[in-house]
């Protein structure tokens, strides 16, 4: 899905007026409509106080539909303006005197100085106070306000977006932001609700569809987009009922050291599961015992060292490297890895250690080919890109990075953010249960086994981040979040891949 820009929404709003020849206020009407819609079919005419707080501009006139709208069908409903400004937009006026028209009396104005109302804490709060239009930080008095809207208890309900977050860079002040329970956005999701910083400003979101104009929905590109189960089926690719394993090509797992073995099994053994038609690991020697007999499936080639990667040579011809996984950081290593990247050409995707390799030697990174994918934490992109300002400066700086060396970096974290120079990539799959040991070696086999199989870099990057949340998912409801291991993860890839593929339980029922 994707994620549009606060531009290029009001564009879309330009022209969906245009092409669908109806007014401004009457896309307002539409989507308030909506809200109103949302919160009727779930309150079926319950009389739960509903403080509708406005600001003065269009998501203020969105409030004061909505408003009307509740009061029309006999909700227990107070409105509120938060006179934040003296420029009120013409379709907030437009819409103040219809609720007036409809209720008799004007909403009640909230200025400086005066009190909130009483709110109870089973009552509703509606916030509309500010939309995507927000432009500098709320004066104090205003921040006081939505402090009492948070601390009141009650559960609140964000037209948009939580008034107070700005679509492109973080709020001055926390305390400047409404904490919604629920966030309904029109049309689009916003980038805000996926990064770790603004996030968490909106316990769930959901989008409503305003019926902005199609075309240009579909034809204008974006910088971000959001990855769910719709967007990777297209990826997907089927099995032929000739193919054999060659078909699905040779990843060959390079890391490993005294004591860091399992990194390279669980890399191994994902990127097998991912369905890799051939895997090589490539450890030091101590490596090899524990290698063949937790992994039979694989093939094994040693270091001439025991204890490290001193030297990475090998006589295969594998179609994608997964790298660095356990194989430390000491001079051997490093030599070893600028050794083989001088000669290399293959499809590389480099994790953990050889990152921090890397970052400690950036001419290391001209040498890799275009459209490496990089799996780094956020501990290891700092190294990588630098020290960031927030979460904004963060993707910018990854994107520069990027482009800089054409590579594809993904970024783990919640929502799991794949960078590529032209577009970024939100993953919706994951949980908490993954942050466990060996989870990141995990997706860097999810990659390599998918890239080995004939997915080009970018399609099994954003696809393998997206089977190893859902594989993550699913490994949840046997174990809870804190039980979970990475084994479980690897364990659940073929359900995923099932998954993919089932119907939503409604249709089935349906069917039946
Ligand atoms: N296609 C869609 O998605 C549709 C979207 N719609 C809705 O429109 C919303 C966007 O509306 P918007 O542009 O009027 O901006 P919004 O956020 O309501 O208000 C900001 C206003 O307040 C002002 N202001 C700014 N910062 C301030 C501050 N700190 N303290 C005080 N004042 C401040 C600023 O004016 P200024 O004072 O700068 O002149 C500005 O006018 C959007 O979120 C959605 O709810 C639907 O109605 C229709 C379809
Ligand atoms: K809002």
């Amino acid at each position: 899905m994707k994620i549009f820009s606060a531009a290029q929404i009001y564009e879309a709003d330009k022209i969906t007026t245009e092409r669908q020849g109806i007014s401004s206020i009457e896309l307002m009407e539409r989507a308030a409509t909506q809200v109103f819609n949302w919160m009727h079919q779930r309150m079926q005419g319950a009389q739960v106080k509903i403080h509708v707080f406005c600001g003065i501009g269009n998501n203020g006139g969105d409030g004061l539909v909505l408003a009307r709208h509740l009061y029309q069908h006999g909700y227990n409903v107070d409105t509120y303006v938060v006179n934040c400004s003296d420029k009120r937009s013409k379709n907030f006026l437009v819409n103040y005197d219809r609720i007036k028209a409809e209720t008799k009396s004007w909403p009640t104005l909230i200025k400086k100085g005066d009190e909130l109302p009483e709110i109870g804490k089973d009552d509703i709060i509606v916030d509309a106070i500010f939309g995507i239009g927000i432009n500098r930080c709320p004066d104090d008095w205003v921040i006081t306000i939505m402090q009492g809207l948070n601390n009141a208890g009650a559960y609140i309900v964000s037209v948009d977006i939580p008034s107070g977050l700005f679509s492109d860079k973080l709020p001055e002040k926390p305390e400047a932001v409404i904490r919604a329970g629920y966030t309904l956005s029109f049309q689009t999701p916003k980038l805000i609700f996926f990064l770790p910083q603004t996030g968490h400003y909106t316990e769930q979101w959901e989008i409503l569809d305003i019926g902005l104009d199609r075309q240009y929905l579909v034809e204008t590109q974006t910088a971000a987009e959001l990855i769910g189960k719709h967007e990777v089926l297209p990826i997907y690719q089927p099995r032929e009922k000739f193919d054999h394993k060659g078909t699905y090509g040779h990843s060959l797992i390079i890391g490993g050291s005294h004591g860091k073995i399992g990194a390279v099994q669980l890399a191994s053994r994902a990127a097998l599961t991912a369905g890799a038609g051939l895997v090589t690991a490539y450890v030091p020697g101590c490596g090899y015992h524990s290698m063949q007999t937790a992994l039979p499936e694989a093939m094994v080639l040693t270091d001439s060292s025991e204890e490290e990667i001193t030297q990475i040579k090998f006589k295969i011809d594998p179609t994608v490297i997964g790298l660095g996984m356990g194989m430390g950081t000491g001079k051997k290593a490093k030599i070893a890895l600028e050794v083989f990247l001088k000669d290399n050409r293959k499809p590389l995707v480099i994790d953990a250690d050889a990152l921090n390799i890397m970052a400690a030697d950036k001419t290391l990174l001209e040498l890799l080919p275009e459209n490496t994918v990089l799996t780094p934490h956020p501990g290891e992109l700092e190294r990588l890109v630098g020290k960031w300002e927030d979460d904004f400066d963060k993707l910018e700086r990854t994107k520069a990075f990027a482009a800089k060396y054409k590579l594809i970096v993904t970024i783990k974290g919640a929502n799991t953010i794949t960078v590529h120079p032209e577009k970024i990539y939100i993953n919706v799959t994951g949980n908490p249960g993954m942050a466990t040991a060996g989870s990141g070696d995990v997706l860097t086999g999810i990659i390599t086994g998918l890239i080995s199989q004939g997915y080009d870099p970018l399609q099994a990057t954003v696809f393998g981040v997206y089977l190893h949340g859902t594989a993550g998912d699913l490994a949840l409801e046997g174990r809870g979040y804190q039980a979970m291991i990475a084994g479980d993860i690897i364990n659940h890839i073929g359900k995923a891949y099932v998954a993919l593929f089932k119907q939503p339980e409604q249709e089935q029922q349906q069917e039946e």
